[in-house]
């Protein structure tokens, strides 16, 4: 049976959930079109069911279905940013990549030749993970189209670490490896939340050299959303940013359902608040990564990490003149 769809401006929304039950359905993102469903898309969410990549806790693979899952709810009229999302731009769900699950090197070719084909489609991606490994793949699509972006980089760590195990592509080496690859413009990045016990003093040197500031989660309270949102758009500027967030940022009150959660983190409020200032910033591409849903409980962690997405949608919709 064909649901009946919001459609606003001419673009394709979500399933009416006042007339459809929102849990009825199989569940895209906010229960919007399929890619297929739509002619002309602005913004695709993608998933990328991919967690090889792992240090501690496995199960980030389930993490776009769950995400998808826990957005049912999600309404179409953001009155915090003032935007209806999906009505100034289309957005549509472009499904999940199947990537190799037994193949690093392999995956990470099919998560790049996935995101530039659907570049081709779509301007802008926003991928919804798998473990922060995917990262690097995305970050060659998006610098292929825009050359080094700014990273504007949310976790409780600083994935900038050389190599486990020997092996250069995990999970906590994604901004390294694009940092060397000259993705990144190592004049504009930063990491915000960053927390808990280093491997050694010299991580933080390495970071810098490799181009990141660093407003570390013990100073969020005294900036509070607008500083660390101030001390953002100093360091990025005019740049191309992509932005991408590992869920683990939040306190793992917020967000328990992650590999390898640090406690004394952001709240989701405080998260979303910084989001909501990016409709100033040039945001060319973002994901959000690392739900692991089997150490999630009532889809704490889905829910903020579909409002992040949520926030990153509402942000990149173009506002209208006044
Ligand atoms: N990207 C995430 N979530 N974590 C990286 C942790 C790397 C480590 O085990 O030291
Ligand atoms: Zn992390
Ligand atoms: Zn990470």
């Amino acid at each position: 049976m064909a649901e009946p769809r919001i459609v606003r401006e001419g673009r394709v929304g979500q399933v009416d959930a006042t007339r459809v039950p929102r849990f009825a359905g199989p569940a895209t993102f906010a229960l919007l079109p399929r890619i297929d469903e739509v002619s002309d898309v602005d913004v695709a969410v993608l998933g990328v069911p991919f967690d090889a990549g792992v240090s501690y806790r496995p199960g980030a693979r389930f993490g776009p279905a769950h995400v998808r899952e826990s957005s049912r709810l999600l309404r179409p009229f953001n009155p915090a940013a003032g935007v209806e999302p999906f009505a100034s731009q289309q957005v549509a769900d472009a499904g999940d990549l199947a990537v190799n699950p037994f193949g690093i090197e392999a995956a990470i070719e099919q998560v790049e030749a996935g995101a530039r084909a659907l570049l081709e489609r779509a301007a802008r991606l926003v991928t919804i993970g798998g473990d922060h490994t995917i990262a690097l793949p995305l970050l060659r699509a998006v610098a292929a189209r825009h050359g080094p972006v700014a990273v504007v980089h949310f976790d409780a760590h600083l994935d900038t670490w050389d190599t486990y195990f020997g092996a250069a592509y995990t999970h906590g080496t994604p901004f390294r490896r694009a940092s060397e690859e000259g993705l990144i413009d190592r004049s504009g990045c930063l990491h915000v939340g960053t927390r808990g016990p280093l491997y050694a003093a010299q991580d933080l040197v390495d970071d810098r050299e490799l181009g990141f500031h660093v407003v570390p989660s013990v100073e969020i309270d005294d900036l509070g959303a607008r500083g660390v949102a101030e001390r953002i758009r100093e360091r990025v500027g005019d740049r191309p940013v992509y932005l991408s967030v590992d869920i683990d940022v939040l306190d793992p009150a917020f967000a328990p359902g992650t590999g390898t959660p640090e406690a004394g983190g952001m709240t989701s409020r405080e998260l979303l608040a910084v989001l909501r200032s990016f409709s100033d910033l040039n945001l060319v591409g973002a994901d959000v990564v690392e739900v692991s849903p089997a150490y999630d409980h009532a889809e704490i962690t889905g829910i903020a990490a579909a409002h992040v997405v949520y926030e990153i949608l509402s942000a990149l919709a173009p506002r209208k003149e006044p």
